[in-house]
């Protein structure tokens, strides 16, 4: 049996019609794997299809965590065919995100290093849990890994150059009361107000007509889009290249040790 890794629906609670809240519940860090990938695309897919859909919340149903990030058994010890899948299904969500039609909010309920850092920076407006235990940013440097350069595109677009070489060449993770001081979260709230939060937060996006907001949207995004789509192949080669290194294995396989050690 296929394993439900989301639910996406369409509610219609308090007057607010015509929002989907997708739930990551790909147990125990919803790291992005492969199948997670696929199932959210797939989602926003149909979704942006659905005329009666303009808004999207996406958050997570695992405690504590909003994404781990992209699952690192996808990219340790496998083929190289298999990493430039995996790649290509990173590459698609990002691509479908970012261009998104719909307004997007990330309800960010628990931690988000690297690729979960990524998610929540594709969407329009961020809503993180005042916890100071979690933490937020993309943090590949740590791992002796090199975010590619739409991962880097995306964090400048949002912070800023300058804050962009602190956090990329240090894999800075960042508390929640860091990140929204350089604007990589737009809002804190306590942890049970992620949610209602957000809602209230699209409520004043689709207040704007949909048709200006997306040519606006469109606008400021698509040069950044562009640069990838017209680079794709080249980008999951450059991947596939590097991430078959033995250094770089041996990188991965000394982190994924320590994140087992730590927990022990
Ligand atoms: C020139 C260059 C050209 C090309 C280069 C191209 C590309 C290279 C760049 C690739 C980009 C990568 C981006 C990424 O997203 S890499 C992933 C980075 N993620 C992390 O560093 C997060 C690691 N995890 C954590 O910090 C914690 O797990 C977390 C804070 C999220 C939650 O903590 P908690 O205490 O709640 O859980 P844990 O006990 O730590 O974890 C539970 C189990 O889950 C496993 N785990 C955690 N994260 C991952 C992960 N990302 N992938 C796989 N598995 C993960 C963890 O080991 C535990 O496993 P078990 O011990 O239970 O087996």
């Amino acid at each position: 049996a296929t394993k439900m890794a989301l639910r996406a629906g369409l509610r219609s609670k308090r007057g607010l019609t015509g929002v989907a809240v997708m739930r990551m519940q790909s147990p125990p860090v919803n790291s992005l794997n492969l199948e997670l990938l696929t199932d959210i695309c797939i989602a926003l897919e149909k979704l942006e299809m659905d005329k009666s859909c303009r808004g999207l919340i996406i958050t997570s149903n695992q405690p504590k965590v909003f994404s781990a990030g992209l699952d690192i058994l996808e990219m340790y010890g496998k083929s190289p065919e298999h990493c430039g899948e995996f790649w290509k299904a990173v590459q698609e969500m990002w691509l479908k995100f970012y261009g998104s039609n719909l307004v997007t909010i990330a309800a960010i309920n628990g931690s988000s290093p690297a690729g979960g850092c990524l998610m929540a920076m594709t969407c329009d407006y961020r809503i993180m849990a005042d916890n100071p235990r979690y933490s937020i940013g993309l943090n590949e440097t740590q791992l002796g890994i090199v975010a590619p350069f739409w991962f880097k595109d995306t964090l400048m677009n949002t912070v800023g150059h300058r804050t962009t070489e602190m956090a990329l060449e240090l894999g800075l993770l960042y508390s929640p009361a860091e990140a929204l001081k350089i604007g990589m979260v737009d809002q804190l709230v306590p942890e049970d107000q992620v949610l209602t939060t957000a809602t209230e937060a699209m409520t004043k996006w689709l207040a704007i007509p949909d048709h200006a907001r997306q040519i606006t949207k469109s606008m400021i995004r698509k040069p950044t889009i562009d640069k990838l789509m017209s680079n794709r192949e080249d980008d999951v080669k450059n991947f596939v290249k590097f991430i078959s290194k033995d250094s770089i294995q041996k990188s991965l396989g000394v982190y994924l040790e320590m994140l087992k050690k730590r927990k022990a």
